[in-house]
């Protein structure tokens, strides 16, 4: 790791533009290697920026940040990969909150850039060096342990430069103070290049080798000698009134900027709707491509399949379907034999054909669009809002920075979770719904009997002995089998599979896109839940014209 210690960042003609409004212009600047370099601005000037572009986690010239400049680190440029040459260390932490902190320093451990050599600490050795308790879990930490965690896995990934994103926002002033002097002593004793993002000057300027300073009155950073640090928290009040009073002049000059991109037009809800459909389409288009199973670790891939899974199809989801299918097996049980016209005539001529009918209508029809339905909204919402705060939570973030391609953990395990599970919440939702109906029958019949459900339920639904040959099931125990023997189960399985995929890759789809507040995140569940059971519906009808 020798030739890693000292890994300089030097930024040539770096232009930056967010939300229309220019931040950084053809800014210049290097980044010591093995020091630290503590980077002031006000607030709102473009610092969290700054480190996201450096932290690879900002595409260049995609909306809403744009940039473009030279960026290396120890010469190689960033589009070379800033996977292992930078870690960042965020504001809100965006830690992996469903697992443990030993988990979370041991996910950066495995996905560390250079595998080749043995890792320099565990996972509970790492937690041990930086002072975090391993037992509570991640959502019971302190902000402190949390702020201590997140430098800890940032340093298991084994990165060249470390970027710290406000580390001390939020912290009481003592505390503010034991995290500055852990990341001094975090790079005397790791000697990487760090560069430190912060408003809290008073805190950080005592670890500092090197001040820059983010004027975002001229849209530049620059150097601050030591023998000037003592002016910045005038020169920064400086730019701060300067930068607030003409406050339509950096949006104003960058409609005329390099980029030649105007601000953003006024969208009205129609064309919001088509932005959304499209992108919708897009990312349908792209599914294929995106699921494409790159996962670089199997068995965190197994561990986010396990996290879908449960999510999907957890102990409520399975009470849920087996509540729906009661219901669906009762009403359509009990209601046509209860309301037949002339009743008591019709009733014992038709009460066979009907107990087919009943059955087949379960079978084929109304359990599976109940079912599929209800999975949409309840599954599909639950995984909107998982990966929805993931992405509003920094998470999302988080897996770039470990070079990660976010569909390999999230879309790739939310797929098979919905394919996996689909079929058995539906299979649940049917062992209900005929068990109801049996007991439905045999309470309203008691002089019939059980056998004559049985014979009459399965008719319309179960292939002939002959063809059913000697399974462990016969044709007494259809159940189970109904899925792979039961007369038209490969529709009834199309159509659960065709509705598994769609509902998850809408759910992936609308949580994943960027989120900007807590309600975007709910915005995102409210959108899965209207597309998914239309999509469910639409693909219920075309099944439809196409079976029957
Ligand atoms: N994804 C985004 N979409 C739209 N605007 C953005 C986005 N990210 C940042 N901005 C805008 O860029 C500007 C700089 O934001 P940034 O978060 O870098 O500020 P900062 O200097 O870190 O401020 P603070 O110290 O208050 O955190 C802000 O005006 C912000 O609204």
């Amino acid at each position: 790791m020798s030739e890693a210690v000292s890994t300089a960042l030097t930024i040539a003609h770096l232009n930056v533009r967010a939300a229309g409004t220019e931040l950084l212009r053809d800014v210049s600047l290097h980044v010591p290697g093995g020091k630290i370099t503590v980077l002031v601005g006000g607030s709102g000037a473009g610092k969290s920026v700054l480190l996201r572009l450096l932290a690879g986690i900002l595409p260049r010239g995609q909306s809403p940040v744009y940039w473009e400049g030279d960026l290396r680190f120890g010469g190689a440029a960033l589009e070379s990969g800033s996977h292992g040459r930078t870690g960042i260390v965020f504001q809100q932490f965006a830690l992996f909150d469903e697992l443990t902190p030993t988990a979370n320093v041991q996910f950066a451990i495995d996905h560390r850039a250079d595998r080749s050599q043995p890792p320099r600490y565990s996972s509970s050795e790492w937690l041990e060096l930086l002072g975090v308790p391993s037992a509570p879990p991640v959502a019971a930490l302190s902000g402190g342990q949390k702020q201590r965690l997140a430098i800890a896995r940032t340093l298991a990934a084994d990165p060249d430069i470390i970027l710290y994103d406000e580390p001390t926002s939020g912290l009481d002033a003592a505390t503010g103070h034991r995290v500055a002097e852990l990341i001094q002593e975090t790079q005397r004793r790791f000697e990487r290049t760090s560069l430190v993002v912060t408003h809290d000057y008073a805190t950080l300027l005592p670890i500092a080798d090197e001040v820059l300073l983010l004027d975002s009155h001229n849209t530049t950073i620059v150097s601050v000698p030591r023998d000037q640090w003592s002016e910045i928290p005038e020169r920064l009040k400086a730019a701060a009134m300067h930068s607030a009073s003409p406050a339509s002049d950096r949006t104003t000059a960058s409609t005329r900027s390099w980029w030649g991109v105007t601000g953003d037009a006024t969208a009205n809800a129609f064309g919001n709707f088509l932005g959304a459909t499209g992108a919708a389409l897009q990312a349908i288009a792209r599914l294929p491509i995106d699921a494409f199973p790159t996962v670089p670790r199997l068995r965190w891939a197994g561990r986010f399949l396990w996290h879908f899974l449960g999510l999907i199809g957890g102990p409520t989801a399975c009470i849920y379907l087996v509540v729906a299918g009661v219901i669906a097996g009762f009403t359509t049980t009990y209601f046509t034999l209860r309301f037949l016209p002339f009743r008591l005539y019709t009733q014992p001529l038709l009460i066979d054909e009907l107990l087919a009918a009943i059955g087949f209508a379960l079978y084929r029809i109304l359990v599976p669009i109940l079912a599929t339905v209800l999975i949409a909204a309840r599954c599909g919402a639950a995984v909107a809002a998982d990966v929805g705060v993931k992405q509003y939570g920094g998470q999302i973030d988080a897996l770039k920075t470990f070079g990660i391609r976010t569909p390999a953990y999230l879309l790739v395990p939310i797929l098979g979770a919905f394919l996996i599970a689909t079929p058995i919440l539906e299979w649940l939702a049917f062992t209900a719904s005929h068990w109801i109906s049996r007991l439905t029958f045999v309470l309203s019949y008691p002089e019939i009997g059980i056998h004559f459900w049985y014979q009459h339920f399965f008719r319309a639904v179960v292939l002939p002995a002959d063809t059913l040959g000697q399974t462990p099931w016969g044709s007494q125990l259809p159940v189970l089998g109904l899925f792979l023997l039961g007369k038209g189960w490969g529709w009834v399985l199309l159509k659960n599979l065709l509705c598994g995929f769609g509902t998850a890759a809408i759910a992936y789809h609308c949580g994943i896109t960027a989120k900007q507040s807590a309600s975007d995140v709910s915005h995102s569940i409210t959108s899965t839940v209207l597309w998914a059971t239309l999509y469910v519906l639409v693909i219920h009808f075309v099944v439809a014209l196409l079976e029957f």
